[in-house]
């Protein structure tokens, strides 16, 4: 939100008391407490965990019913409460199931608008009354403004709302309209939702995200290395397109693409069938007991997970000779292998092959697609250029998301900014410019809109800058020097699996660091702080480093790596009274959660807690305001001025 130009204000406002009026108004905006943040990373396809917190406010309701029913209502009943507001359609359900009793039903809807009128009433003390109304259903803005504001204390009144209670139950409109007020607690409870990057892949269903997020009141994206490869494949780059074929059937999740975007693999998959066979080392990575492919499922995900890597090994071969500028010769593998496809040879060193499936790789012509293998390839380029679902979510995506964002003080990244162990600005060297820092996002971003704009153009600078986000050595995204598929593939040795992070991630445990950061990126170093995600936080580990100003948010939503962190995910939440970090324990199933009261949130910590409560006005927006609000004075000042007669 930018603030008003004097002119649009002029006109907006063209007498004194509009003038007033308006004035009175943003001041008593700027002087509300700031409202609630929340950030959350790395959500990898976990659309049902993800829904959970969105309905739990990652937490926050619970502790509003305590603070408010506290010695009205046991824990046990709160808790059922807090589920009402949850998963409303499902709850009342439940209820209706079990009240039999027509008065005893009547009864617990009369308790539960009374209840919920008063959390709401409690959720909008923080608001203006027009931005409760803008988060209220349409449907019902004006009883609920009736029953929230009004006055109950006069006989006639009492009777009057009483009338109203009874006629939402005698027209059948009172489960809409419980419904309607528990999303509207939902959306009052936190404000603003910062997503700090990979959304996409591992998880079953990044689409259904999308879909959420793109009916969400506010939120911006910082974009993940993972969401690279989507964007990239709806700017026609076959690179990340094969890139993630692949990890969609490593993880067995080609659904999403064939379903969720209508993406035809058909021709892929005959290709698979006719050059590969069963191997182990392309089996999926099975994650998830309910969804178990049988045999044939199996048997055919593993050739299609074979043949899009070798077309993605090839691809790669010829980007990085396309890009000397890259600096990624080194990642040229599939030149290094022996006549008899045996073993490879890497930095002097002689590996034994496993799981090889080579059996397209010419040895004269290592990185040459085979002309069925490009017009696969080609066909599939098309079909994600195409796909109109994919395009809405990317357009999405583009329209709220960034490489960084400055927010409210804070510095907001995905992955990491490069830098040298000395911990100087390190970057990407293009047409003898070095782009590093601040610079380097930039440039990234203006590449890849430049690239969205145009996915008839596949292999020029900005289409491969989108993989080079991907994998490439100075990426802020990827954050490390090489990623080892290849190896992780084909070879046992696990020294060579090792992928060196970037000496951003041993430095960023150094406040003055992270100050040196901040200033880069013209952000305030005393208050400021970083937010990563990216890198899951393993057990043992803290997410907080550098004296708080450092926060990493990656807890693992992604279900392949809550072994390593030992928890479901993370939190962080900012609201007027600092900022705290809430563990979620891994989230099991919906239905699981609605039947048996599973909440997911088990601690929050403290990250620092404000000197005095915070308003608008600390804020990026109250900055805005209070400039409006200069405005509004000159204006009003140079009105009086002009208005008063001449002596
Ligand atoms: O666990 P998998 O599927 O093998 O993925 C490992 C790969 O994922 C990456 O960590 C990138 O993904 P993240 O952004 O989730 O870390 C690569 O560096 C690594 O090679
Ligand atoms: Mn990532």
């Amino acid at each position: 939100m930018r603030a008003l130009e004097r002119a649009e204000l002029q006109e907006k406002f063209p007498t004194k008391e509009a003038l007033t009026t308006e004035i009175i108004n943003l001041e008593a905006i700027l002087n509300l407490p700031k409202s609630t943040e929340a950030f959350m990373s790395d959500i990898h396809g976990e659309f049902d965990a993800f829904d959970h917190i969105l309905r739990n406010a990652s937490g926050n309701i619970v502790i509003k019913i305590q603070d408010l029913f506290s010695g009205q209502m046991t824990p046990q009943r709160q808790k059922v409460f807090a589920f009402l507001i949850y998963y409303p359609a499902d709850r009342i359900k439940i209820v209706q199931q079990h009240l039999t009793d027509p008065d005893d039903l009547r009864q617990w809807y009369l308790d539960t608008f009374r209840h919920l009128l008063e959390m709401l009433r409690y959720c909008a003390t923080k608001y203006t009354r027009s931005k409760v109304r803008k988060a209220l259903d349409p449907k019902f803005v004006y009883i609920t403004e009736e029953l929230l504001y009004g006055d109950f204390s006069t006989e006639d009144k009492k009777k009057y709302y009483a009338q109203i209670t009874d006629d939402l139950i005698a027209l059948h409109t009172a489960d809409d309209f419980i419904i309607a007020l528990c999303h509207t607690i939902q959306r009052l409870v936190v404000d603003h939702l910062h997503v700090v990057g990979d959304i996409y892949d591992r998880g079953p269903a990044p689409d259904k995200i999308m879909d959420r997020l793109m009916r969400h009141h506010s939120v911006d994206l910082q974009w993940g290395n993972h969401d690279i490869l989507w964007l990239g494949a709806a700017a026609g780059s076959q690179l990340c397109i094969a890139n993630l074929l692949r990890i969609c059937a490593r993880y067995n999740n080609l659904a999403i693409v064939e379903d969720a975007y209508g993406i035809n693999l058909r021709h892929l998959s005959l290709l698979a069938e006719k050059y590969y066979q069963d191997n182990p080392g392309f089996a999926p990575k099975i994650i998830r007991a309910d969804r178990q492919p049988n045999p044939a499922e199996l048997s055919q995900l593993t050739k299609i997970h074979q043949a899009i890597a070798i077309i993605q090994f090839k691809l790669e071969g010829q980007a990085i000779d396309r890009r000397p500028e890259f600096k990624m010769q080194a990642r040229k593998l599939l030149d290094k292998i022996s006549p008899d496809r045996q073993t490879i040879t890497l930095g002097g060193h002689t590996y034994p092959l496993i799981h090889g499936c080579f059996q397209t790789v010419d040895a004269k012509d290592p990185y040459a697609l085979l002309p069925e293998e490009q017009d696969v390839i080609d066909q599939l380029t098309r079909a994600f250029v195409n796909s109109e679902k994919l395009h809405r979510h990317m357009d999405f995506f583009m329209a709220h998301g960034s490489m960084y964002l400055a927010y409210n003080g804070n510095l907001l990244i995905h992955g990491c900014v490069p830098v040298t162990p000395a911990g100087e600005m390190e970057g990407l060297a293009l047409d003898g410019h070095l782009y590093k820092g601040k610079v380097l996002f930039d440039m990234l971003e203006e590449n890849l809109r430049e690239s969205y704009a145009t996915p008839s153009q596949g292999d020029d600078l900005s289409t491969d800058l989108l993989w080079y986000l991907w994998t490439g050595p100075e990426s802020p995204l990827f954050g490390k020097r090489a990623m080892t598929t290849f190896e992780r593939y084909f070879i046992a040795d696990q020294a060579t699996h090792e992928e060196v992070p970037n000496s951003y991630y041993t430095l960023r445990h150094q406040p003055e660091f992270i100050e040196h950061i901040l200033t880069e990126f013209g952000l305030n170093p005393t208050n400021g702080r970083v937010i990563n995600g990216h890198t899951p936080v393993k057990k043992g580990q803290s997410p907080i480093l550098a004296d708080g100003k450092m926060l990493i948010i990656d807890g693992g939503f992604a279900r392949a790596y809550q072994p390593t962190t030992g928890i479901g995910g993370y939190t962080l939440l900012y609201n007027s009274y600092g900022l705290q970090l809430v563990t979620l324990q891994p989230f099991t199933t919906r239905a699981q959660a609605i039947a048996d009261l599973t909440d997911i949130v088990t601690t929050k910590r403290i990250v620092e807690q404000a000197r005095a409560r915070q308003t608008v006005a600390e804020t990026d927006v109250g900055r805005r305001l209070r400039d409006e609000v200069q405005t509004l004075l000159s204006l009003l000042q140079e009105k009086s001025g002009g208005s008063e007669p001449s002596a």
